[in-house]
């Protein structure tokens, strides 16, 4: 891996509660200051999703044997399908000097702590369980059998979301406005410390 960057910002949260809309947002109003960390899967592209941006889609044996070189900081199986963030993901953003964002599941949470990637972890909380199934059947990207299984696996998402120190912060998507806000001021004081932090730290190395 390359020198270590800014920390990287992880959001988290149930299938259809809004972390690609809300980083989409966010890659839009700050394109010098954020990169987007594309993943690996195994799952078929939707309409207009594109090979290289979006995800880089690949097939279950060239995804097995890439883990097996030691290529990936994490994946996890989501849906019946497989997922991971590579290293030459994350590098390839740090390399622009970026804050590096990343999309992954709670699975992929657990794997990156145990990093020195020291990520800012957000998770995305519906409103409930009925406004999420409403967006996921309004989004019209999943079969009735995907919808289910996602909807199955929110369950225990929603859990481990609203455990305690889980998460640095939960970002409640009722508005989306709102919520959009909240993520910016979140990540507003997060970096401000961080840049703070290096700022004394480089003080200090030229008073001693
Ligand atoms: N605050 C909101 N109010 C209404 N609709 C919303 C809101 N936030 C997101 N949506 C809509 O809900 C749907 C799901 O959002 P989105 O695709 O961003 O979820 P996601 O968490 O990235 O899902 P997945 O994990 O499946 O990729 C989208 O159609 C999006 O436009
Ligand atoms: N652990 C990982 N999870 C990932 C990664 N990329 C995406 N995801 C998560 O998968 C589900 C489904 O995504 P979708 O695009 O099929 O709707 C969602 O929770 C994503 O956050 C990854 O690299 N690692």
């Amino acid at each position: 891996m390359v020198q270590k960057g800014p920390r990287p910002l992880v959001l988290c949260g149930p299938s259809g509660s809004g972390k690609s809309t809300l980083l989409k947002r966010l890659l839009k109003e700050f394109p010098d200051k954020f990169g987007f960390s594309i993943s690996h899967t195994t799952r078929n592209p939707r309409p207009g999703e594109k090979d290289g941006v979006h995800y880089h889609f690949t097939s279950k044996s060239d995804m097995k044997a890439a883990i097996e070189r030691g290529e990936f900081i994490e994946t996890a199986t989501f849906s019946g399908n497989m997922y991971g963030t590579s290293k030459k993901a994350v590098d390839d953003v740090r390399l622009t000097g970026k804050i590096c964002i990343l999309d992954i599941d709670i699975e992929g949470v657990k794997q990156i702590k145990n990093t020195d990637l020291e990520p800012l972890l957000v998770f995305v909380m519906p409103p409930s369980m009925e406004v999420l199934e409403t967006r996921l059947r309004a989004r019209n990207t999943e079969s009735e059998e995907c919808l289910r299984k996602r909807l199955a696996t929110a369950h225990r998402e929603l859990e481990y979301g609203n455990q305690p120190d889980n998460f640095h912060i939960v970002i409640m998507n009722d508005t989306l406005d709102k919520a959009y806000s909240d993520l910016r001021e979140f990540i507003a004081q997060n970096t401000q410390e961080e840049q703070q932090d290096s700022a004394a730290d480089g003080k200090n190395e030229k008073d001693n």
